[in-house]
């Protein structure tokens, strides 16, 4: 617990409440957590929901010890252009952004302002995230200590250089979303060969589930788990065949530099426009 100090969260939308809700589990008191966002009614219910104080970005800039921005990366100009007058001496900055780059969001804001980026995911909302984390140019151990603290609270944290996180976003960012597109395409192919769609479901998640703890559990290369399920001339044999037919693994390449080179088109987007 980060005693004596305040967390702001800016831009309460789906990732800031992850963050803001995965504290309170761990422990920390709603006094601790000041929040904002530009949707009154969400204001609302993030109030209710948590008990937190909602404030304007302004007066969570001047309070709070460690602000933490997670807005689209479109919206970080307007935000960081707001804050930068009223940053607390000392604060931290820690940037939830995909995209934006840790000297970008620098320069906006006042000469030697610690910066840390992380890329976070959404299975913190379970306690099981995978967050990489990059120092800025002014960010010390101690930063890079509190941001790992505040982000262990929701699962695993590594800290990475900088020019990894374009990947990173591409694999464990985006990388929920390609596993739930899994898990659907499996439920239709279960309904398609007769189930009904509540077990489907059932057998999907869990041996989702299953197939994750068996990886991290025993260590093992997915290869070799792979192979143990996979009988000569048996069942799994002939559906991974398909799967090779129809260049699965070659599209999960294609798509996760597709992510990649989206997360730079955004920081350059970024550049460009203005936005940071
Ligand atoms: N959703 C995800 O799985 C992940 C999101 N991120 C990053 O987190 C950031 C936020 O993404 P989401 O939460 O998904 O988006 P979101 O749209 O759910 O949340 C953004 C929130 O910011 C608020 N907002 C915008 N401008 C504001 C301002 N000037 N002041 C106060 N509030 C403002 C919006 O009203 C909205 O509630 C993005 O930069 C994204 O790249 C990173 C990793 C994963
Ligand atoms: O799709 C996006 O741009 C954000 C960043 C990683 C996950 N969601």
């Amino acid at each position: 617990m980060t005693e004596g100090r305040l967390l702001a969260v800016l831009g309460a939308g789906v990732m800031g409440e992850t963050v803001l809700s995965g504290l309170l589990r761990a422990g920390w008191t709603p006094d601790q957590i000041i929040a904002t966002d530009r949707r009154p009614d969400r204001q609302l219910e993030l109030h209710e929901a948590y008990g937190v104080r909602m404030v304007s970005n302004a007066e969570a800039a001047a309070q709070a010890d460690t602000i933490v921005v997670v807005v689209k990366p479109q919206d970080m100009r307007a935000l960081l252009t707001e804050i930068a007058p009223v940053l607390k001496p000392g604060a931290l900055v820690v940037s939830l952004a995909a995209g934006v780059d840790i000297a970008s969001i620098e320069a906006q804001l006042p000469e030697g302002t610690a910066v840390v980026r992380v890329m976070p995911n959404t299975p913190a909302q379970v306690d099981e995230g995978m967050a990489a984390i990059s120092p800025g140019a002014h960010s010390e151990p101690h930063h890079l200590e509190r941001v790992t603290e505040i982000l262990s609270a929701t699962g695993r944290v590594l800290t990475v250089p900088e020019s990894y996180q374009d990947a990173v976003t591409a694999i464990s960012g985006s990388g929920p979303a390609y596993l739930f597109f899994v898990v659907e395409a499996m439920i239709e192919a279960g309904v398609h060969l007769g189930l009904p769609r509540d077990i489907a479901t059932e057998l999907v998640v869990q041996t989702m589930l299953g197939s994750a703890k068996l990886l991290r559990e025993t260590g093992e290369h997915p290869t070799v788990l792979r192979e143990r399920v996979t009988s000569p001339g048996g069942t799994t044999a002939a559906a991974i065949r398909q799967l090779e037919d129809h260049k699965v693994r070659a599209a999960f390449i294609g798509a996760m530099e597709a992510a990649r080179d989206r997360s730079r088109q955004l920081a350059e987007d970024a550049r460009r426009n203005g936005s940071v």
